[in-house]
């Protein structure tokens, strides 16, 4: 089955288009999950107990998991999620020459271990680096297109020979390299008039869109302009995973209130969302 078959599925089992970023940062841990033997796998556990309800997809960034126990943190919570039949989505950005891509392709192979159902990549070495991804017709590819954080301006808004802006021709190869109807493309909601004017120029592909919550992105132009006949993805992170986390919340040993409130944060954010859909 398609990548954005499933993930339509999922929005209307959920009720839902929030992507709930699983950015485990260990400084920030609540006392609860610290004695686990993987705490970051630990707090995932009960962040994904405390959501998946309200949750489209579970957004890991590999940047949280880069060690040795990181990996096995990461291993068991894509198993646990697919448990809870959400799909995940792996933040890696990944985008190197074609041998090496082809290696970073297995974390989308079921053989490898519990395989990611998607996979953030980055379009700067061009289509070859991408092949290993696009060719693999049942998992999701989301190119980065604008993104959300200030510097994106520096190159993603060069204007080009052609009077396209760098992004604007990033999103129009997506669109050619979208043969397998695979490919989704990551905007930032920090840019609400970029999102527009990227979902004129690609109306059927679904976007990821990051940067609501702590970025203070625009939540409802998110919506209005992020998704493609229904599907697609806002992202929150920090907002939901560290809603519990004021002092006293954080040092409770038993980790109830601290992972209620990202519950309730993925909620609110489920329930805001659905206003604009
Ligand atoms: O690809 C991404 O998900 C991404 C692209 C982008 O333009 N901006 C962006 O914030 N992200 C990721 O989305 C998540 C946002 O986290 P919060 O700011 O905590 O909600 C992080 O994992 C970022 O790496």
């Amino acid at each position: 089955m398609h990548f954005f078959d499933r993930l339509a599925d999922r929005i209307a089992t959920a009720d839902s288009v929030v992507s709930v970023g699983l950015d485990p940062d260990p400084a920030r841990l609540p006392d609860s999950v610290l004695d686990a033997d993987l705490p970051r796998w630990q707090f995932n556990r009960r962040i994904i107990d405390a959501t998946h309800e309200h949750a489209a997809c579970y957004k890991p960034n590999a940047a949280f998991y880069e060690d040795p126990d990181g990996w096995r943190a990461l291993e068991e919570t894509i198993a646990y999620a697919h448990g809870k039949d959400v799909p995940v989505l792996l933040d890696a950005k990944r985008g190197d020459i074609g041998n090496t891509a082809r290696q970073y392709a297995q974390i989308l192979d079921e053989d490898a271990g519990p395989a990611a159902d998607a996979i953030t990549v980055n379009p700067f070495l061009g289509r070859d680096s991408l092949e290993p991804f696009l060719q693999r017709a049942d998992r999701g590819v989301f190119v980065l297109g604008r993104t959300s954080n200030p510097g994106g301006e520096d190159l993603q808004d060069l204007e080009l020979a052609s009077g396209e802006k760098l992004y604007e021709r990033v999103v129009h190869l997506a669109d050619l390299w979208n043969q397998n109807g695979n490919v989704g493309l990551v905007v930032g909601a920090t840019n609400p008039d970029e999102l527009e004017e990227i979902r004129e120029l690609v109306p059927d592909i679904p976007f990821l869109v990051p940067g609501v919550g702590a970025q203070g992105g625009d939540a409802e132009a998110a919506v209005e302009h992020g998704l493609a006949d229904g599907v697609g993805l806002v992202n929150s992170s920090r907002g939901i995973i560290f809603a519990g986390e004021d002092a006293d919340t954080r040092r409770d040993d038993s980790g109830d209130a601290f992972f209620k409130a990202a519950g309730q944060s993925a909620k609110q954010l489920k329930q805001r969302l659905n206003q604009f859909r």
